[in-house]
């Protein structure tokens, strides 16, 4: 269990670090792609390596980190995506440790712009995720699924469809969300100012000092006297220091070298900077627009700036090439790469503020009333309503909420099968849906019993008692013929059934002191009881005198209480599954399932019947579930599952619970104790237990 808990918790750790390192990556490409660099650079290789295979990797990189993520957090394909994650995370942690130790690039970029670590808190975090990899591998398969094994691979194409998309979005548009100091609405004034009492870099001067062939480094606190001569100070960064979100603005005219930021910015008014950190790639697909844009600046009298790191012959080719007439400052390339992921991209600010930020591929495009209303006047001279909760909602109800959905119609699904596997399996469950379907009943057969008087006297008795106290299962009597007609009008048939004990194999005619079903259909009964062990004994009926017994009653509508059980010599003989087989084989199974719906089965063991021994509950459960057993296998499941089994041979009302709580036992056939109301309605009752 605490294993469990241990891995389970350790692979929702790796599952949210990856999928949202891989999430604000993948809103980045461009961010992505010039952090890669900074490692080749880094590494002596920014030279060999194409700027489309360094944009591929970071698209790459973000997908690979997220789908392993989603991998992770829906336990898909566990042991593979274990060991990946190991795969990964070993050289990540040593390229870490390196990072950490030598300092060659000062952010990992780990998540972007998002959440900026030192590099030692980087290793100390990858470390972290390297002992959650390693106890997930250590035991993948103790992590719990949330989809099932067959709906897995729609939670990964769906996953890996939605990374590419904010990809592809991104690098077309501009980053979805935008983590960088320049994002719309910052003021760069504001964002380059030092607060009042901000802490300040602090440095070290050490120096060298000789005096009669002997050196030594003092500090200045030390410093030596006149007699010692300086050979060389060192002056070294003990601490940062404060440093704004914006340190490394600037704009300088390209003419005179002059810096011209702070006129630009502290100028009031609106300033459009069209940031092409590198001319040479930049993309001039959209030339035309930012001409008009231009002119239409110079018209109302804005300023309108190029902004680039490329030199000066860059600029006229840029001139010549797409007949700019803006002028050109310069910038710091990596500023100017971190203000607009776009090359080039447009920024608009207004009084020093950035009110809007397009790529080429977005750019404004005005009509001709537009174009001659002032940018106060039009929306984009404004800064935009926040749509980031617009976006994060975009994202839950495209890519989550589906998800979400899966997962739940998933586990419902699983639920369900795993409760229909239970059901199959566990006997208490197989209890409860046999409760649930099939047809509780308790049938009296009262043999050759009871005078018309008395009989009509005990059903009148009976019906008042289950009136009075309402039974809950079916309740049934079965009554010599001469009865029947009689018995009829002193039930309601809404609370006790009524049935024949025997009807003719015939149908009609010269048969005397016969009775055909139709006969008995005819008093008002509903049921009659076939097969009976003491019409097979006493009667001679035979196997094939009871099936047309049985054809016949189902013909006139009658519903069919079906006897079988075993002698006891052929139970000892451990015969008894054969028998019951036979019986049913001889008699009904020769039915179409739509007239086998008809037939209630009673099993009763001949030993068992008027002899005061009674089966065990074990017994007769056992037996029971192998005649449901042989109906599954002519009719099917479904309908063995609908058949009524009834047990008979002494049940009492002492023994009826036991025997009624036994999963394929659903009531009884009573003889002796149904011919006294107490003792019969003591065994219905069995069902309330
Ligand atoms: O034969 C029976 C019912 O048909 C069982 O009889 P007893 O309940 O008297 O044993």
């Amino acid at each position: 269990m605490v294993r469990k808990i241990a891995v389970n918790v350790a692979r929702l750790v790796i599952a949210m670090t990856f999928i949202l390192s891989g999430f604000v990556k993948a809103v980045d490409p461009l961010g992505t792609q010039y952090k890669i660099v900074d490692y080749l650079k880094a590494m002596q290789l920014g030279t060999f390596v194409p700027d489309f295979l360094t944009l591929t990797a970071s698209v790459l990189l973000s997908a690979v980190e997220f789908g392993l993520g989603i991998c992770m957090l829906f336990a898909i394909r566990r042991r593979l995506v274990s060991l990946l994650a190991l795969c990964m995370m070993i050289p990540m942690t040593a390229l870490t440790l390196w990072l950490a130790v030598a300092n060659p690039v000062t952010d990992c970029g780990c998540f972007g712009d998002a959440v900026t670590l030192t590099n030692w808190q980087t290793f100390t975090k990858n470390v972290v995720l390297l002992g959650c990899v390693a106890i997930v591998r250590y035991r993948p398969l103790d992590m719990m699924r949330f989809v099932s094994k067959t709906n897995q691979w729609i939670v990964t194409n769906y996953s890996m469809l939605f990374i590419f998309a904010v990809s592809a979005w991104s690098l077309y548009d501009l980053p979805q969300f935008d983590f960088r100091p320049y994002h719309v609405g910052t003021n760069i004034l504001k964002g380059m100012e030092i607060p009042e009492g901000a802490e300040m870099p602090t440095f070290e001067t050490t120096y060298l000092m000789e005096k009669d062939g002997k050196r030594q480094t003092f500090d200045i606190d030390h410093y030596p006297d006149s007699t010692w001569t300086l050979i060389e100070a060192n002056t070294r960064q003990l601490t940062k220091g404060y440093e704004p979100p914006i340190h490394d603005f600037y704009i300088n005219d390209i003419e005179t070298g002059e810096d011209i930021t702070m006129q630009l910015l502290e100028q009031k008014g609106y300033l459009f900077l069209l940031v092409t950190p590198h001319l040479g790639s930049a993309d001039d697909s959209q030339f035309d627009r930012i001409n008009e844009l231009y002119e239409y600046s110079r018209d109302h009298g804005y300023r309108f700036y190029g902004l680039t790191a490329s030199d000066e012959k860059a600029i006229g080719q840029w001139r010549d090439m797409t007949g700019a007439e803006y002028t050109f400052c310069q910038s710091d390339e990596t500023v100017l790469k971190t203000i607009i992921r776009s090359n080039p991209g447009l920024l608009l600010l207004k009084d020093g503020t950035i009110v809007r930020k397009w790529s080429h591929n977005n750019l404004p495009q005005l009509d001709e009333e537009q174009a001659n209303k002032s940018l106060e006047q039009l929306d984009i001279g404004h800064l935009p309503k926040d749509t980031t909760p617009r976006k994060i909602l975009d994202i839950v109800l495209w890519y989550m909420l589906p998800l979400f959905l899966l997962t739940i119609a998933d586990r419902l699904w699983a639920w369900s099968k795993w409760m229909k596997r239970k059901e199959e399996t566990n006997k208490i469950f197989k209890l409860l849906r046999k409760k649930k379907m099939r047809k509780k009943i308790v049938a009296g057969n009262w043999k050759m019993n009871l005078n018309l008087q008395d009989g009509v006297a005990l059903a009148k008795e009976l019906n008042e008692a289950l009136a009075a106290d309402k039974p809950n299962c079916d309740v049934i009597i079965c009554t010599p013929f001469i009865h029947l007609a009689s018995v009829a009008q002193v039930l309601d048939a809404n609370v006790i059934g009524l049935g024949a004990e025997n009807c003719a194999d015939k149908e009609k005619g010269a048969y005397t002191g016969e009775v055909s079903a139709e006969m008995v259909k005819s008093t008002g009964a509903q049921y009659v009881i076939l097969g009976h062990s003491e019409r097979r004994q006493y009667y001679s009926e035979t196997p094939e005198i009871l099936k047309e017994k049985v054809q016949l009653a189902l013909k006139n509508g009658l519903k069919v209480i079906f006897c079988i059980g075993e002698t006891l010599e052929e139970r000892e003989a451990n015969k008894q599954n054969e028998v019951v087989k036979a019986e049913l084989e001889g008699s009904v199974f020769n039915l179409s399932e739509e007239e086998f719906r008809n037939i209630v089965i009673a099993y009763e063991p001949i030993w068992a019947i008027g002899t005061g021994k009674t089966a065990t509950a074990e017994q007769a459960e056992e037996i029971h579930a192998y005649i449901r057993s042989i109906v599954a296998e002519k009719y099917g499941a479904t309908v063995a599952d609908d058949t009524t089994i009834l047990y008979g041979g002494s049940c009492k009302a002492s023994n009826a619970p036991e025997l009624f709580a036994k999963p394929d036992i659903d009531g009884g056939l009573i003889g002796g104790a149904s011919l006294k109301c107490a003792d019969f309605k003591g065994i219905i009752d069995a069902w309330k237990k």
